[in-house]
């Protein structure tokens, strides 16, 4: 594997009386595509949230370019929780792409792509102008610079999401099935630019069902079952290995 950009540790996770992570381990390295499957409520989006500093692990750790999150090491060693001007500082270096588009319905496109550049990153308006064009032009969202979410499609919506969280130059990409509140027609193009931003180099963390994108694009595909990592392996092995007995009973259902 080439270096690690983006490392999880034993971490834990409970809601309640409910374990929801139950100790998950996880590396992605520079450039890499790490795809997650497995059964609603398994606890997929969970680990995305911790993973994007959305919400504290009980236990564990998350390493980003080899530098520990969400916590401040002190002298002797110990850690304590990171306030919050730090933690926001943190989160900008990690992208995130929901399920749904998340986008603000009273801004227009370029405004949802700029506000994050003006208002967290201090830019300037011209120059976070610039930055948005020429990502909503890799996203192939250019010439809807003036609309509102609402006069888009919801493909068209999650490519101005990806633009959004692409135009912070993260160290990686987190995907929560970014295409499954998409109309069938709509999924395609969303894969399209995922994938051309894999091909790029982007490093990635894709929680996703569509099995036939993480052949395609995935270095190693997980299944995720009761808040564990099960099964993984590289995807030219990953769904036949006849010892894979979860995920083939996983993608049984899912056909
Ligand atoms: N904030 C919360 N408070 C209480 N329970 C929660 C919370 N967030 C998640 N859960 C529970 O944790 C479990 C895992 O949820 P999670 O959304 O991570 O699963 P998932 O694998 O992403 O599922 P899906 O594919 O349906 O999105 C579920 O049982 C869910 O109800």
């Amino acid at each position: 594997m080439s270096e690690p950009v983006l490392q999880a540790i034993n971490l834990h996770r409970t809601y309640g009386n409910t374990e929801v992570l139950k100790g998950v381990d996880l590396t992605v390295g520079k450039g890499e595509v790490k795809a997650l499957l497995g059964p609603s409520g398994s606890g997929k989006s969970t680990i995305l949230r911790l993973l994007a500093l959305l919400e504290p692990a009980d236990d564990g750790e998350i390493l980003l370019n080899g530098k520990q999150l969400g916590v401040s090491v002190m002298s002797d060693g110990t850690t304590r929780p990171l306030r919050e001007s730090h933690l926001a500082r943190q989160r900008r270096d990690i992208g995130m792409v929901f399920q749904r588009f998340n986008l603000f319905a009273h801004l227009d496109v370029a405004h949802n792509v700029t506000l994050a550049l003006t208002e967290v990153a201090g830019m300037s308006k011209a120059d976070a102008r610039q930055q948005a064009e020429a990502m909503l032009e890799r996203v192939g969202m250019a010439h809807r610079l003036k609309h509102y979410p609402s006069e888009l499609s919801g493909g068209q919506q999650q490519r101005v999401a990806i633009a959004r969280a692409l135009v912070m130059n993260p160290s990686v990409m987190l995907f929560d099935e970014p295409t499954s509140a998409l109309d069938p027609e709509l999924v395609g193009e969303v894969l399209d630019v995922m994938e051309q931003l894999a091909d790029e180099g982007m490093t990635m963390v894709v929680v996703t069902h569509e099995t036939r994108f993480a052949r395609r694009v995935a270095n190693e595909v997980s299944l995720f079952d009761s808040g564990r990592i099960v099964e993984s392996g590289p995807p030219e092995t990953f769904f036949d290995d006849p010892s894979h007995a979860r995920t083939r009973q996983f993608l049984s259902h899912l056909h």
